[in-house]
């Protein structure tokens, strides 16, 4: 069956029509529909099935319609959340509809290459308090030892052993001395390498020799791991060449 509204003809079967009319019409007849019409103005209004009551309420959060008069299309939820109209919609000067709040519209507004804003907000560091401030001995970085100072709002921790900044250079001389006899150690075990090497090329043999490379290795992977394998490796490296064989 047919009906007409004051703007356009809907044409509704006869068990809709109780349900389907105008909203308009509904308006004015004082009934309540069923019938959602969906689209803000019901030229472009269709039909569907009505949602349960318990449901209405969660897809419909509270709208208000933005300014006086009637709505033009544009709602705003009066819990501040969503909706509303961007500045640039409403009529244009052609009295075309301009409708800038997104999809192709959206992609039409000059301001479309700005992104979205988020829908769910980024996790936001917890005010854990003020930064723990800089021990001294990690902020040098140089050789030169920092000036000692003393930070009395430091925080007092439970690393009773934390070396003072005194401590770390004096501590740091020690290991310059390991370092050099280390350097030392290493340029004496080349010296040693080489002459083994020289040696068993003299007596026709081959300068380097991979089982004894094997043994040499293996102890420092029992006490260092990897690390250990790679100090072993780059003495052999130092001691007989990049190369392994020959
Ligand atoms: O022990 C040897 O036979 C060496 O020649 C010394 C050494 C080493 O530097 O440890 C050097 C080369 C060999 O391939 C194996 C070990």
């Amino acid at each position: 069956m047919t009906r007409s509204c004051h703007h356009r003809r809907l044409t509704l079967s006869d068990a809709d029509e109780a349900v389907g009319e105008c909203k308009t019409r509904r308006r004015q007849a004082g009934t309540t529909s069923t019938v959602n019409v969906l689209g803000g103005h019901h030229h472009h209004a269709y039909l569907r099935p009505a949602p349960h009551p318990a449901h209405r309420q969660a897809r419909r959060p509270p709208y208000r319609h933005r300014g006086p008069g009637r709505p033009r299309g544009h709602r705003v939820r009066v819990d501040g959340h969503g909706g509303g109209a961007r500045p640039g919609c409403g009529t244009g000067e052609d009295g075309r509809r301009r409708h800038r709040c997104g999809g192709r519209a959206r992609r039409q507004h000059p301001q479309a290459l700005r992104p979205r804003r988020r829908r769910h907000r980024q996790p936001q560091r917890q005010h854990l308090g003020p930064l723990m401030p800089v021990r001294d001995e990690e902020a040098v970085t140089s050789d030169v030892a920092a000036p000692v100072t003393s930070d009395v709002t430091a925080p007092v921790t439970s690393d009773v052993t934390a070396p003072v900044a005194s401590d770390v250079t004096v501590l740091r001389a020690d290991i310059d001395l390991v370092d050099a006899e280390i350097r030392a150690l290493v340029a004496r075990r080349g010296e040693l390498s080489r002459a083994i090497q020289r040696a068993r090329i003299a007596g026709g043999g081959r300068r380097t020799d991979l089982a004894r490379e094997t043994r040499v290795i293996t102890p420092y992977t029992q006490s260092f791991g990897r690390p250990g394998t790679a100090i072993a490796l780059a003495l052999l490296e130092i001691c007989r060449g990049t190369k392994p064989t020959g």
